[in-house]
């Protein structure tokens, strides 16, 4: 147990990134004394709440509601979300029942995508936070599970007139407006203005969002891949310092990604995760890549059971069509923060040292390993098509006054700048034996923590 100095210590130490996990039930409670609950997030310590806008994939309105503390469940609340047709409808029948809720359907033009951003923008009586998550807004994303969180520092209000300034080294203002900007929602003007009126300039992250769309020119490197690639082609690691550094991407679901790895997974996307300061172009030699997925035991196993795994969406029909992406899989390990039981909803993607004692970058966002989210070229490279709405944010080791990389806290609540990267490094293979977690498919084998067995219908 931590004395009281030492959890203080950690949650200061845990400021510096404004980098946090969910608190889990169900774990020795040393683990969760840097976690964050929603709770936590929207209570009057962080400030008096004058209206919020959430923008999810998932609602569960009263829980939501609940969420509030009691003083503030009737301010102004924006809910954004891309559902349609009946579930659109549901949605607005459980909002009548509160006169301070209003609903903003994102649009959904192209086909598969979906709304999966998911964030929150707060707007206090001396400024505003933006939130940034990986969990819906439901009861079961923020109990046994492992979600991020990115809450950002307090933004103050401009002055009159400063309203074109208030942004950072990450342009991380601008590019928050760009990211609304493109749902072309008169719903979301007041946010965008909310957003203009304060000062931004301490921002460190850089934020990775995704619109749906055929981004091309300009827009090309505005979202998706592409935008990560070109912040690590001006900002990141140069190629010599990272040469052979393995990339590692974690994720709660899988798209289809075509029948080999030089479609898209070994091509485009690790180009752009691979991508180093300098000479544009420059191939280095082609960097591991390791990817972290929950196989069938880790969820068996878990503290949910099977039932973990109703949100890890990976289809027997998807994985029979690219069987090679397996090579890369390994199992989810997170002994470093006591979450091995709980299974990761979270997305985080990161650049790592073959010591795995370094890592050059991290994002934590709402992408999962699929096209949709991240973007696939077209039309002879000129064009970037994405289908889904996506955010996330980046950290760059010199934005938080690193030398040249973060170290990885390899023991909880260290005393230094470390960076708490949510599991264990190196990452571990899948055995001979292991599986990757199937969601639509029965396991009648062996029971879950529970006694139970799955059987999908
Ligand atoms: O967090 C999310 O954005 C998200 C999106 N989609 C799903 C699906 C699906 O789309 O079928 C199934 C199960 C879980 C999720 C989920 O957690």
């Amino acid at each position: 147990k931590l004395d009281q100095k030492g959890s203080d210590h950690c949650l200061k130490m845990n400021d510096r990134f404004g980098f946090y996990l969910t608190k889990v039930a169900g774990i020795d409670n040393a683990h969760n004394l840097h976690a964050v609950h929603i709770k936590d997030i929207l209570s009057t310590s962080m400030g008096n709440l004058q209206a919020s806008a959430q923008f999810n994939y998932m609602f569960d309105i009263p829980w939501l509601i609940q969420q509030y503390p009691v003083e503030f469940r009737s301010k102004p609340l924006l809910i954004v979300h891309g559902m349609q047709r009946e579930t659109k409808a549901e949605y607005d029948m459980a909002a009548m029942n509160y006169s301070n809720v209003k609903l903003c359907q994102a649009k959904m033009e192209i086909m598969y995508g979906t709304h999966h951003t998911k964030m929150m923008l707060l707007l206090y009586d001396n400024g505003m936070r933006v939130v940034i998550t990986t969990a819906n807004n439901i009861h079961q994303d923020w109990y046994q599970k492992t979600q991020g969180v990115w809450i950002s520092p307090l933004f103050p209000k401009l002055d009159k007139g400063e309203a074109s300034a208030g942004d950072s080294d990450t342009h991380f203002k601008k590019d928050l407006l760009e990211y609304l900007s493109a749902y072309k929602l008169n719903g979301l003007k007041e946010w965008q203005e909310h957003i203009k009126q304060h000062n931004m300039s301490s921002a460190k992250v850089f934020i990775l969002g995704s619109v749906p769309g055929r981004h091309l020119g300009e827009k090309k490197t505005a979202f998706g891949h592409l935008k990560l690639r070109k912040i690590l082609q001006e900002h990141g690691p140069s190629v010599s310092e990272v040469k052979g550094w393995p990339v590692v991407g974690q994720f709660s679901s899988i798209g289809s990604m075509g029948p080999n790895k030089d479609n898209w997974l070994c091509a485009e996307w690790r180009e752009s995760l691979s991508t180093a300061k300098g000479l544009g172009g420059l191939r280095t030699a082609d960097a591991p890549l390791k990817l972290i997925f929950p196989t069938k035991d880790n969820i068996r196993l878990s503290l949910e059971g099977y039932p973990a795994g109703a949100s890890v969406p990976y289809s027997i029909h998807t994985a029979k069509k690219q069987q090679f992406l397996h090579e890369y899989f390994h199992q989810w390990r997170a002994e470093v923060q006591g979450r091995s039981r709980a299974m990761p909803h979270i997305k985080t993607y990161l650049r790592m040292s073959p010591d795995s004692k370094k890592i050059a970058w991290f994002a934590v966002t709402s992408s999962n390993l699929s096209k949709a989210a991240w973007g696939a070229l077209e039309k002879k490279q000129s064009q970037l098509m994405i289908r889904s709405y996506e955010i996330g944010v980046l950290f760059l080791p010199q934005m938080f006054g690193a030398e040249k990389f973060f170290e990885v806290q390899d023991k909880e609540c260290q005393n230094s700048g470390e960076f708490p990267v949510p599991y264990d490094l190196p990452p571990t293979p899948y055995t001979k034996q292991d599986r990757p977690w199937l969601w639509d498919i029965p396991y009648k084998d062996l029971p879950d923590t529970h006694g139970n067995m799955w059987c999908p219908s």
